[in-house]
């Protein structure tokens, strides 16, 4: 297929963004923007120089700059500008659901007020609702670099906003920092009433995915890229329709993977795995939605029915209710040209 038809196909289906980081999605001109406005200081003099400094040999390096950019998120318009950015871009894309990622952590160690964060982020979210039709769910994400009683605080700090957040992750660094240390505030976000998902199998071995199923109880895996080294875990993420939520241009620019090609995505869909792709911080690893469907696409000769499968299967993981996946899983269907019989 020409790659100019491949990205019409790609651009016309409704998608949905499910593993996406809010702070990730900050382009370079407008952190240059907001770090002016709020008189903070850059490490970097232009925004080619912060853009050449995108170049990352694993999950640390590229948290080391993803944290510096951060930094200069202050005020609640910070947030919601972030945010409101983010939609309209995806808007373009024919993205119409989203379930974003934010860090509470990130901000509230700096000072920042938890209502600060979620405010911004939550106004940005209500008027693309509003005006452009994306709906969204929100997930407030624990940092596992930092202690488990650090988390509790979050969850705690968490609560008189617990009717903004759908559910809870956990990220950032993942080697060394295995889920069951996060098992008792995973147990506790559940009776709080939240979701659970947790990045699991990005850069960690195969045992920290089961440990996510077993000890967190989560109901997604995000990456999960590390699975198919295990055929009973394989056999359970089937039989239980457990979605991993993969990023394949964060993989290739974090050397998750070598290239494209050794993308697994392609083997885990041949295996009935609830197998979609997303952007994870797309400000820093060259594309949003699309260019992740098409770079996965080109590399591994993914066929319309495959694509269509990918965008079905998000939608049947997101946190939509029975009748709104079903909506949004016709449309994918109809736009393929298949019968919703
Ligand atoms: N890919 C990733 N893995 C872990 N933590 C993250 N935080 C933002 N992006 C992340
Ligand atoms: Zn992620």
């Amino acid at each position: 297929m020409a790659p100019s038809e491949l990205k019409k196909i790609i651009q016309g289906i409704p998608k949905a963004e499910l593993h996406l980081h809010i702070e990730g999605s900050f382009k370079p001109e407008l952190m240059f923007e907001i770090a002016n406005r709020n008189n903070i200081p850059l490490a970097y003099d232009s925004i080619e120089s912060l853009k050449n400094a995108y170049q990352f040999n694993n999950l640390q390096e590229f948290l080391d700059i993803y944290y510096t950019g951060a930094q200069v998120l202050i005020k609640e318009q910070d947030f919601y500008d972030l945010t409101w950015a983010y939609l309209t871009k995806v808007y373009g894309q024919n993205v119409v659901h989203v379930e974003v990622f934010f860090d509470p952590q990130t901000h509230t160690d700096r000072g920042i007020g938890f209502n600060v964060v979620i405010n911004g982020i939550h106004r940005a979210l209500e008027k693309a609702k509003a005006e452009l039709g994306i709906s969204y769910k929100l997930i407030m994400s624990y940092l596992r670099h930092l202690s488990e009683e650090a988390a509790f605080q979050t969850l705690e700090a968490s609560l008189p906003f617990k009717h903004l957040i759908d559910g809870v992750g956990l990220d950032s660094s993942e080697v060394g920092n295995p889920p069951s240390k996060f098992a008792k505030v995973f147990k506790a976000s559940a009776d709080q009433g939240y979701k659970l998902v947790a990045h699991a199998g990005e850069e960690g071995p195969v045992s920290y995915i089961w440990e996510a199923l077993d000890l967190l109880n989560v109901v997604r895996i995000d990456h999960g890229n590390r699975c198919l080294d295990d055929e009973a875990l394989v056999q359970r993420l089937v039989a239980q329709k457990i979605p991993l939520t993969l990023c394949p241009l964060s993989n290739v620019a974090l050397k998750v993977i070598d290239k494209m090609v050794e993308h697994p995505v392609a083997v885990m869909l041949d295996k009935g795995i609830v197998a979609t792709i997303h952007s994870d911080d797309p400000a820093y690893f060259g594309g949003y939605m699309n260019e992740n469907y098409y770079e996965t696409a080109r590399a591994l000769d993914l066929n319309e029915v495959q694509l269509m499968q990918l965008a079905i299967n998000a939608f049947e993981a997101s946190w939509l209710s029975p009748e709104e996946k079903g909506k949004h899983i016709s449309n994918v269907k109809k736009y393929f040209g298949v019968s919703n019989e």
